[in-house]
């Protein structure tokens, strides 16, 4: 057997072409969309990422601003845009970019963001909202991992996920997620004693890791779908997953790819946080 690849540039250009329709609704009224991006510091990888979104919203009509700042940018002076920013009625949804230089305190930043414009779903808001099974904005990299499995058809309901990670921005939101799609969830992480025992007996996937080779073939459970969350480099440099998917398509039966599979769908959802957040406010 060999898997079928989950295409998330496919998906996110039907996701993205419906987002587009629905700006252009706004647009007409007077309300174009608006997401303000804040990059502070060197990172090139940062770079690339706000790069990308920004271009993102440019291709579904979106009006964008994109800040950078120098890594000795004071809190205070961040804190003082998030608020400006809080108060411009043409930005819909703010993204400060993670990670943020050591003396800036993260979760301060997330909290100064107004809870109707935080679009990265990253505030005790939102993440109260998640695990309450309110409305709110859903963290955008599991959110896109759901549609990513909704995409193949396959029902949820009764089946065993497993997660691997327990970050606020992947692993528990995915968790939630696929709970709220009732699907018994297990939870795996660095002091989880035997990984493939958990693994193995489950019929859908997702590792979020940041280590290359996390899931391999031997652990994974014939017809599983497997969504793979991972942003690492080969030795090579070549950017790989979390999974050795050459091996593990031989044994699941949907899997997503490095590149082109989760990291496009997390800016898709992104865009849809924007669009919901102008349709709402
Ligand atoms: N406040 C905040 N919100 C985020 O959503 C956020 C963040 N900070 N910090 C960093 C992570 C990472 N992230 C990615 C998004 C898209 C790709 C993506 O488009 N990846 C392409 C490949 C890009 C490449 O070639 O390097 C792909 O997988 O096909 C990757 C990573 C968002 N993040």
């Amino acid at each position: 057997m060999s898997a079928q690849l989950i295409d998330g540039v496919l998906l996110s250009q039907q996701l993205r072409a419906e987002i587009k329709q629905r700006a252009s609704v706004l647009t007409a009224k007077g309300k174009q969309p608006g997401l303000a991006v804040i990059l502070v510091g060197e990172d090139p990888a940062s770079h690339v990422y706000v790069r990308n979104k920004v271009k993102a919203c440019a291709d579904v009509g979106f009006h964008s601003i994109l800040e950078k700042y120098d890594a000795d940018l004071t809190e205070a002076a961040l804190l003082e845009r998030i608020a400006s920013l809080n108060a411009d009625p043409a930005i819909h949804g703010i993204l400060v970019q993670m990670p943020l230089p050591k003396h800036i305190n993260p979760n301060k930043v997330i909290e100064a963001i107004s809870t109707t414009k935080d679009v990265d779903g990253y505030s005790v808001l939102s993440a109260g909202e998640l695990m309450t099974g309110l409305p709110g904005f859903r963290p955008c990299t599991p959110y896109g991992c759901m549609k990513l499995i909704e995409s193949t058809g396959y029902d949820l309901r009764g089946k065993h996920a497993v997660v691997i990670g327990r970050s606020n921005t992947v692993g528990k939101p995915m968790a939630l997620l696929l709970l709220q799609a009732n699907a018994s969830v297990t939870i795996c992480h660095s002091a989880t004693p035997d990984l493939a025992y958990h693994t193995r007996q489950a019929d859908v996937v997702v590792a979020a890791v940041g280590r290359r080779d996390t899931l391999t073939a031997d652990m994974v459970k014939p017809g599983a779908i497997v969504i793979d969350v991972g942003m690492n480099r080969d030795d090579d440099g070549k950017l790989c997953g979390d999974v050795d998917t050459a091996a593990v398509r031989d044994v699941a039966a949907h899997i997503t790819p490095v590149p082109g599979g989760v990291g496009p769908m997390t800016i898709t959802m992104l865009l849809m946080n924007t669009v919901e957040a102008a349709e709402r406010n």
